[in-house]
């Protein structure tokens, strides 16, 4: 059962279509990704289903609700992640998510939010004095006081560093295993992969491919990458680049790095065995969701039409 409805969704601002006709549906306890280029609509997307901005055109439902037309029913069952800005630096952990919690009939306790987030250390600490990642956890930890289904998150980790990120990433999956759905914009092609059970990839205001991790890497061109350093002759590149599935050929010192298939893989090393040549330092790896995504989106930056 989808707990997010997106339909058929157009948001202009002035003459420009920034939101071009997005549709996709959020399945309940699903982490689901929003990924796309800067500009892409992401972000004025999730503030659609947010209910922060009124859609031109189409549908938004959350659990059935419209978030413009009952707003307040919607925000009982869905928290967004403030941005920075919307939060006094004087406020202490403790004052604001009891703040927060007295805009809900029923909210979480705020102390044992704070000690499942890792933040019982600074209960009386000021908002501006806490490191950007106990300002993400606060940040959580006010968009789940209300109880909601539903949490949008949007370039959460955006800022920490790579041991912030990844505990980040240990909370948004304890938040999904405690039952609650969740929307996550994020431009990190690493936590989307490790995250998400699907993602949507915006370009121009539009969805250019929808799927899980997995399903996108094994769609997009290049599935695998075999690099190694041919010793005992010399090939040109262009032998290469005619081996079956080869969808980019570079050079990189002595080493010749090939994006392909696993029969790329296979007449690559048919090729040298056949020269008498041997692949020294030899690496397969699976490509990625970030070969994927550079795949999937245009160069250009995003500019839907206006
Ligand atoms: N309030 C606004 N008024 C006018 N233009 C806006 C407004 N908000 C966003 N835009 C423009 O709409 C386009 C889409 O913005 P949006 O924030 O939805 O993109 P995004 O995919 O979230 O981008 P990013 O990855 O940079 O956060 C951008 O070109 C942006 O400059």
């Amino acid at each position: 059962m989808p707990i997010v409805e997106v339909t058929d969704l157009y948001k202009s601002y002035g003459d420009r279509t920034v939101v071009d006709g997005v549709g996709f549906d959020v399945g309940d306890g699903e982490i689901f990704g929003i990924l796309g280029p800067n500009g892409a609509g992401k972000t004025t997307t999730v503030e659609c289903v947010s209910g922060l901005r009124v859609p031109d055109r189409g549908t938004v439902r959350v659990a059935g609700l419209d978030p413009v037309a009952d707003h307040r029913a919607v925000t009982e069952i869905l928290g967004t992640q403030l941005q920075q800005s919307a939060l006094q630096p004087k406020l202490t952990v403790r004052e604001a998510l009891g703040l927060y919690a007295s805009f809900y009939p029923d909210p979480a306790d705020g102390m044992a939010l704070a000690e499942r987030l890792g933040l019982a250390p600074v209960f009386g600490t000021r908002f501006a004095k806490l490191s950007g990642g106990q300002q993400q956890r606060l940040f959580i930890a006010l968009a789940l006081i209300g109880r909601p289904r539903v949490v949008v998150l949007d370039e959460l980790t955006t800022g920490l560093d790579p041991r912030g990120r990844r505990e980040t990433w240990s909370l948004i999956e304890e938040v999904r295993d405690s039952g609650v759905t969740v929307l996550l914009v994020t431009h990190f092609m690493e936590e989307a992969q490790r995250l998400c059970d699907r993602v949507a990839v915006f370009d121009a205001g539009a969805i250019k491919a929808l799927g899980s991790p997995t399903e996108l890497v094994g769609r997009s061109a290049s599935a695998v990458v075999v690099s190694f350093r041919p010793t005992g002759g010399v090939l040109d590149r262009s032998e290469f680049e005619a081996l079956p599935g080869a969808s980019a050929v570079r050079g990189d010192g002595e080493r010749i790095v090939i994006e392909g298939s696993d029969d790329t893989v296979d007449a690559a090393l048919s090729l040298l065995a056949r020269r008498g040549l041997s692949a020294e330092r030899l690496r397969v790896t699976d490509a990625t969701l970030d070969d994927a995504f550079l795949d999937i989106t245009s160069s250009e930056p995003g500019h839907a039409g206006s």
